[in-house]
């Protein structure tokens, strides 16, 4: 029961409501074994034909029939209730908590498994609580009540059943001995099985051009290999016991069992005959009741393994709440010894680092892959807080802004720009969505993306597709630089920007990039040499620190590693020079 744990942890909310739907099911089981014991009665009754005594039991065995299907309604509805309960209460749980995660955390997950939490784990523990709990209970307290019957009646026959109940059970607890490792084996190979499909779908037009499918199909098919030898390993192993416990906590072996045994005590006069009946019914009555156990538990560890996911989707520290301050004094960016180490990883991503940004000023940060610079980037926004130092905006910690404030001063271009299937101008328009179409054309002109929007069949009512895929990287590069324009915030971070681009669209990127650089705040991560240039101040990063930092005069004169840069850049441009002529 100790995975379970988490299972009625997170059911706790709903407690009151599933304890009553228990009681009540507890309520109709007891009714339902009643009657069994009131039956034998009048079977009793119609032996010795006491017609008073026939129509008195009659009329008993209707009532508890009728209050015990009432009970059992109830109960299901009490259950049912519990369970939109919870699903309100869990999904408002989530979506406030995912609310206050870090934005780095929700992009790294992923929407698919947030998605999968939301909606999926939630549906599962609805299903769990509606369904099987009423059920639980019943499997649970119907051996009980019955064998105290049983001996009630005749502790023989009461030992026989609880004889058959265990060696059933110890047989059903053998085949599932190792379950928890095997079903971890299971899901792990069911897991290998879903990503190689994936895999091998969305890399179709990739791997066809390369192996024509085959490396991938491979893998596929060995995915599927190890799923069939972890089932047919678990049927070698367990399947002689699942069969017998399947065998034996069947109510007609019981029934054959019970009915030998009576008859002879019966005839020897040592069971009365109500006893013989109420034997067989209840006997076979409790074994019938254990029947769903198998799919219960199985529903159980199912439940058990959702609400482990949504635990720990709970326990994922959210960022420190964020101050009330609603002004910056101006566009001044600092970063004041920063430290930041990414969760999970040991190794600091940023170690110690201080710059800053005056306002207007174009600030450019390059250097080697894993320097840091995007993760620069990252902390602006607040996908992650700092672990030491501070961030500040103007002079106030960025922790200490509202979240809207920093929204509504900085604008990001990042080198994977969210595009969502919408229009054209929509796409434009998010984060100024007021914005009239006449806004969105001259911010679309000034990105250099206008004309070829109106090549376009519907021009700016043109559906972009899923993640815009029927746009060139540097198109999509310059819808989002329009949309940075519309929104128009004094402060620009533009991550890698200039990677999509062939020598056409770096032509039209650049004049963008002035329109939307003029008169703001800007920090640019580039690689390009040509690009950062002429920035006033260029930041050279090395394995989270900053190696060098000063305008492109200065840092060419050191004997660092810009230098080092400039010199491998020129170069390589005059070869091309010499090699066009
Ligand atoms: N989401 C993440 N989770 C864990 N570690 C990360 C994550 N993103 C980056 N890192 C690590 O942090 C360090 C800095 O990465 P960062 O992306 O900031 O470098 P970068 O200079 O922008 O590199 P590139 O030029 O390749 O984009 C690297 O060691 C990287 O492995």
């Amino acid at each position: 029961m100790a995975t379970d744990n988490v299972l009625w942890r997170i059911v706790r909310p709903v407690k009151k409501k599933l304890n009553f739907a228990m009681v009540l099911s507890v309520g109709s089981t007891l009714l339902t074994i009643a009657n069994l014991i009131i039956l034998s009665y009048l079977i009793n009754a119609l032996y010795t034909g006491d017609t008073t005594q026939i129509l008195y039991l009659f009329g008993m065995m209707i009532l508890c029939v009728v209050i015990s299907y009432v009970l059992r309604l109830k109960s299901f509805d009490v259950s049912h209730y519990a369970a939109f309960d919870l699903e309100a209460i869990l999904r408002k749980n989530i979506s406030s908590h995912l609310a206050k995660l870090p934005l780095g955390f929700l992009t790294e997950t992923g929407s698919g498994a947030l998605t999968k939490i939301l909606n999926e784990d939630v549906r599962l523990l609805h299903g769990f609580v509606a369904d099987s709990t009423p059920l639980f209970v019943r499997t649970y307290a119907f051996p009980v009540v019955t064998l105290v019957a049983l001996f009630w009646f005749d502790y023989r026959v009461a030992l026989v059943c609880l004889a058959i109940l265990i060696v059933g059970l110890g047989f059903l607890a053998l085949a599932m001995k190792n379950k928890t490792e095997v079903t971890h084996q299971f899901n792990k190979a069911k897991e290998d099985i879903n990503v190689a499909v994936i895999e091998y779908v969305q890399a179709m037009p990739v791997v066809r051009v390369f192996d024509g499918g085959e490396k991938s199909f491979v893998r596929y098919e060995s995915a599927l290999q190890r799923y069939l030898s972890i089932i047919t390993l678990w049927f070698k192993e367990n399947g002689l016991n699942a069969k017998l416990s399947m065998f034996i906590l069947n109510p007609l072996p019981t029934f054959i069992i019970l009915l030998v045994l009576g008859t002879y005590w019966f005839q020897e006069g040592s069971l009365s005959f109500v006893s013989f009946v109420a034997s067989l019914l209840l006997g076979t009555g409790m074994i019938e009741s254990i029947l769903p156990y198998r799919s219960l538990t199985n529903v159980i560890s199912r439940a058990a393994i959702s609400s482990k996911r949504i635990e720990e989707l709970l326990a994922v520290e959210p960022l420190a709440s964020s101050g009330e301050q609603t002004s910056v004094s101006d566009t001044t960016i600092s970063f004041e010894s920063v430290s930041f180490t990414y969760p999970g990883r040991e190794d600091k991503a940023l170690d110690n680092i201080s710059f800053t940004v005056k306002p207007g000023t174009f600030t450019a940060i390059t250097g080697a892959s894993g320097a840091g610079k995007s993760t620069v980037a990252r902390l602006l926004p607040r996908f992650w807080d700092v672990n030491q130092g501070q961030i500040k905006l103007g002079d106030t910690d960025i922790r200490n802004l509202k979240p809207e404030v920093l929204l509504d001063t900085i604008s990001f271009v990042f080198q994977d720009n969210f595009i969502f299937s919408d229009t054209i101008a929509n796409n434009i328009r998010m984060g100024a969505e007021e914005a009239s179409i006449e806004e969105v054309m001259e911010a679309a002109k000034a990105a250099q993306i206008h004309d070829f929007i109106m090549q376009l069949p519907d021009g700016y009512e043109t559906l972009v597709k899923e993640r815009g895929n029927n746009f060139s990287g540097g198109q999509k590069q310059r819808l989002a630089i329009a949309r940075a324009i519309l929104r128009n915030k004094p402060v620009l971070i533009l991550d890698e920007v200039t990677s999509f681009s062939d020598t056409e669209n770096e032509l039209l990127l650049m004049c963008a990039f002035r329109n939307l650089m003029k008169d703001k705040t800007v920090i640019m991560i580039a690689h390009r040499l040509e690009t950062i240039k002429n920035a006033d101040q260029i930041i050279v990063m090395d394995k989270g620190r900053i190696s060098e930092i000063g305008n492109h005069d200065q840092l060419a004169a050191n004997n660092g590693i810009y230098h080092a840069m400039w010199q491998s850049y020129t170069q390589a441009r005059n070869w091309h020079i010499k090699s066009d002529k």
